[in-house]
């Protein structure tokens, strides 16, 4: 059965439209193109709301529906490490977070009836010891290219997280429970008042 769209989600990631999916909420997909440059002395956490703050502000004059925009950060000591551009640079990166901890922070707003309503949610993973081979093998596979910090823990990158301390959905790409509040909050219906 498909249902009318009761969100916009202004995002070009599959990631997010399937994991709001999940939760019974169809979205009108709206990708939208912001600068995503961290301003100086900019937090992590002030970073991504920003990010997805201006994601749905941008979403939002494509539509009439409440508008969902959200980012996903990996940080590594502080720093936020962005996508991978290159081989060695995913090289470097993912072998950077090898045998450590390190947080993945993602901001997510809804801006509807309520005004915009933000969340932060911040995620510890913690990978094993990587190798030089399992470093060039992953490059291959494809997975790392489109990812903050180079990896998906949702993909073939699980065989690398011990374990993690938060939100699997929100490294993911979205915070379900702080999303499905803010949705709440908004008027927009989930699975169990469709
Ligand atoms: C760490 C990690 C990130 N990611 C993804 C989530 C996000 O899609 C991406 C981070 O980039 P974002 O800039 O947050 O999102 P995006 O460019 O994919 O989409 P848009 O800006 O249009 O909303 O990395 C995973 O899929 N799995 C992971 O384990």
């Amino acid at each position: 059965m498909t249902h009318d769209p009761v969100l916009c989600l202004a995002s070009a990631s599959p990631r997010r439209r399937d994991l709001l999916s999940s939760i019974g909420v169809t979205v009108e997909v709206r990708p939208v193109d912001i600068d995503e440059t961290p301003r100086p002395s900019e937090s992590a956490a002030d970073y991504v709301v920003r990010l997805a703050r201006e994601k749905a502000l941008a979403g939002a004059r494509l539509t009439r529906l409440p508008t969902l925009g959200s980012d996903t950060a990996v940080v590594r000591d502080g720093e936020i490490l962005g996508k991978p551009a290159s081989r060695d640079h995913a090289a470097s990166m993912l072998g950077s977070l090898s045998g450590r901890g390190h947080e993945v922070l993602t901001g997510v707003a809804v801006s509807g009836p309520a005004g915009v309503l933000t969340a932060c949610v911040t995620t510890r993973v913690f990978m094993r010891e990587l190798t030089t081979a399992e470093l060039a093998a992953y490059w291959v596979t494809g997975e790392p290219a489109d990812k903050a910090g180079g990896y998906a823990i949702q993909g073939l990158a699980a065989v690398f997280v011990e374990h993690i301390e938060g939100s699997h959905s929100a490294v993911v790409g979205l915070p379900l429970f702080e999303t499905a509040d803010l949705l709440a909050r908004q008027g927009v219906p989930l699975w169990h008042e469709a």
